[in-house]
């Protein structure tokens, strides 16, 4: 579906780049199809254009009757400007996606022309390596082609799955801002591997492949997280003391305050948006 289409992000920035970067290995569209679009800084722009072979320019000079898609990916902050910029430039028979955290497809909808089909998409940076879990859901305007359309593109980055808007906010807590949580923890395994006498370079490896590992076999095998930490604790041995240590300061409540909280901050970014237009 997507071979003949046009695809320009609007924004280059970190996230915009991880999609590239798996739409591009992917080879599912050819890369003069793909094009990046900042305000104005060319030197980013240049960096896309020869690490990927794909068309970057900025903004005011994309051809916006030539695309089929648009991408937003700038930061939330960003986006009544970057909307005002481009609403009398798309019609509805061009596709919104936006991958902007907080914003409702609804919030789009208001600034944008009538019909105008909008998508909202959550990915995760592991899109540069194809490993994203990327939740997908959909404005009023938005037809059953362009859902599988969206499939096919954003299953060039990872897995993708069908959400209902409200399940945006928590999936972005949990899949959105979840590696970071991950490398957080990586960079205290990291911290502890070499204060017991590990080389750092051996800690983080090691570190990588332990939670490769774990999540290859919580995909792959029938048992429940708990089922498979309890194949890993003997009794009265390492597991246990370090599982132990773990709950006393407050591991797990952590892991959820962790999700809670990036999940209020997705709800609060939309409200507080949806104030300041009301008000206008
Ligand atoms: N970084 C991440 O892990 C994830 C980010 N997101 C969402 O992706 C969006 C972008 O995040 P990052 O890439 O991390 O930010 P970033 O700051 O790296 O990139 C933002 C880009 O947007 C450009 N920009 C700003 N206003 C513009 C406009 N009016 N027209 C054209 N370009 C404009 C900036 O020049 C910059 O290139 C955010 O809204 C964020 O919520 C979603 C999932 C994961
Ligand atoms: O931190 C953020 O707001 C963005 C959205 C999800 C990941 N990064």
């Amino acid at each position: 579906m997507l071979k003949n289409k046009t695809i320009a992000f609007i924004g280059a920035g970190s996230m915009a780049e991880a999609m590239i970067s798996g739409i591009v290995h992917s080879e599912l569209m050819p890369k003069d199809q793909v094009i990046a679009t900042n305000r104005s800084n060319e030197e980013r722009l240049e960096e896309i254009r020869n690490k990927y072979g794909i068309k970057a320019m900025p903004k005011d000079k994309l051809e916006f009757e030539d695309v089929d898609i648009f991408i937003l990916a700038m930061k939330p902050k960003d986006i009544d400007i970057a909307l005002d910029s481009i609403k009398d430039k798309v019609n509805e028979n061009q596709l919104i996606v936006s991958v902007l955290a907080g914003i409702s497809t609804e919030y789009m909808e208001k600034q944008l022309p009538e019909n105008q089909p909008v998508v909202r998409v959550m990915p995760n940076t592991s899109s540069m390596l194809q490993e994203s879990a990327t939740a997908i859901s959909t404005g009023k305007y938005v037809a059953m082609d362009h859902v599988l359309e969206m499939k096919e593109l954003l299953a060039c980055i990872g897995e993708v799955y069908v959400i209902d808007e409200e399940q945006m906010d928590i999936f972005t807590g949990i899949a959105g801002s979840g590696p970071a949580y991950f490398y957080y923890l990586m960079e205290h395994m990291e911290k502890a591997g070499q204060a017991g006498g590990l080389d750092k370079e051996l800690a983080r490896k090691i570190g990588a492949q332990t939670i490769l590992g774990a999540a290859k076999m919580m995909l792959e095998q029938e048992d429940t997280p708990a089922e498979l930490r309890k194949k890993v604790t003997s009794p009265n041995g390492t597991t246990a003391a370090g599982l132990e240590a773990l709950k006393n300061f407050g591991g797990g409540e952590a892991i959820t305050e962790a999700v809670k909280g990036a999940a209020k901050r997705s709800e609060e970014i939309s409200s507080q948006l949806e104030k300041q237009l009301v008000t206008q």
